[in-house]
């Protein structure tokens, strides 16, 4: 990050990718809290109508903002250019920007943001694409959705994440996988992101002639406009929403599909008051037993009676993970929210079980 007087500096801007669960928001966390004398601009954009993840950061000075009103593919053009945009106006508050994707995106129209619009070329430089990968369930995803290849196929750099969860003969099959996707990454195995930051961040790995390699029209303005054009009315919001529509689209082909598919995935969110932990558990476990397959991801703060504390429980198929995050605020209404996202989830039905775990 060094500036000549001929050019300007470029902020490097790291884009984080990974499927629904891989470990994004832990990397960010260990960016966030890790003393590396850097500062961070991080954009994170979620998916889901109760907001989370930011919930889910650690509590730090570094600045994030939010860019929650759909999915950063979609919004790319518009959101995206303009929190950059306004980033520069304060070019000297920060060193470095993150850009945390949703689970679902495609990172190509993220990466191709910083090639497309004048001025943010001008004062911002893709560093590097990263992926974190979930060495437990990447190979189910690879089979099953799309965008989890891209992910892995557009990455300079990548985490082979939760290698507790696996074998070394399952990590060392997880691994060829991925580089006969992608031979190109640099490739770390990890467990709760734990690597050295140095390893992921301001690698200058962006490799421009690579990814044209992989999608001769990357760098065409309205190549990727044509999926999710300025005016793309994708609501990524409502638990009905069908968020399977075809992203897969950067080798030149294919256009945005809305016919419904059931199979799809969704997003469901829940809400209810103070929870009844005797209630709720048995009922979570009994949920993520029976649906996990279906269920890509789940994540929720509760709020449980006479518990001074909010509870932050997540997981990812059957693997759940829940504890104490710290206290209610004064002025923070204490609410329950709760987020599936998955495939043939029934929203009614999980609606009303989780609103029978309310305490009395
Ligand atoms: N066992 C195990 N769990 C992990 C590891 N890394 C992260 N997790 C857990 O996996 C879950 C998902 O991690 P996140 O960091 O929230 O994943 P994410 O990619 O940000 O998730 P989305 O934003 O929903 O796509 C959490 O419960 C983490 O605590 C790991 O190496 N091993």
């Amino acid at each position: 990050m060094t500036a000549t007087q001929d050019a300007p500096a470029q902020i490097p801007v790291t884009v984080l990718t990974g499927y629904l669960g891989a470990g994004k928001t832990t990397l960010l966390n260990r960016i966030l809290t890790e003393n590396h004398g850097q500062r961070y601009a991080v954009i994170v954009n979620e998916f889901g109508e109760v907001g989370i993840d930011n919930d889910l950061l650690v509590e730090s000075d570094e600045e994030i903002f939010e860019m929650n009103n759909g999915c950063i593919c979609c919004t790319v053009r518009g959101d995206l250019i303009r929190t950059v945009q306004n980033l520069m106006k304060r070019k000297n508050a920060f060193d470095a920007i993150i850009v945390e994707t949703t689970g679902v995106a495609d990172p190509a129209p993220v990466a191709q943001t910083f090639f497309m619009d004048d001025d943010v070329r001008a004062s911002a430089k893709l560093d590097a694409v990263v992926a974190v990968v979930d060495a437990r369930h990447v190979l189910q995803r690879l089979e099953d959705t799309e965008e989890a290849e891209d992910q892995v196929a557009f990455a300079d750099v990548i985490l082979i994440n939760k290698t507790d969860l696996v074998s070394v003969e399952e990590l060392a099959t997880v691994e060829a996988r991925i580089k006969a996707i992608n031979p190109y990454a640099v490739l770390h195995r990890s467990e709760r992101c734990g690597v050295d930051i140095a390893k992921v961040l301001d690698r200058g790995a962006f490799d421009l002639d690579r990814i044209l390699s992989l999608d001769p029209h990357f760098l065409e303005h309205g190549h990727h406009e044509q999926e999710c054009g300025p005016d793309c009315d994708h609501d990524h919001h409502h638990h009905d929403h069908d968020h399977g529509h075809d992203h897969h689209h950067h080798h030149g082909h294919g256009h945005h599909h809305h016919e419904e598919d059931p199979h799809s995935v969704k997003s469901i969110s829940l809400r209810a008051g103070d929870l009844n932990p005797d209630m709720f558990f048995p009922w979570i476990n009994q949920v993520t037993q029976i649906q996990g397959p279906n269920i890509l991801r789940m994540k929720g703060i509760l709020a449980f009676k006479d518990d001074p504390q909010r509870y932050v429980i997540q997981g990812v198929h059957m693997i759940v993970e829940g504890d104490h995050q710290r206290d209610w605020k004064a002025d923070e209404p204490r609410e329950s929210r709760l987020v599936f996202i998955g495939r043939d989830l029934n929203w009614d039905v999980l609606k009303d079980s989780f609103q029978a775990c309310a305490a009395q």
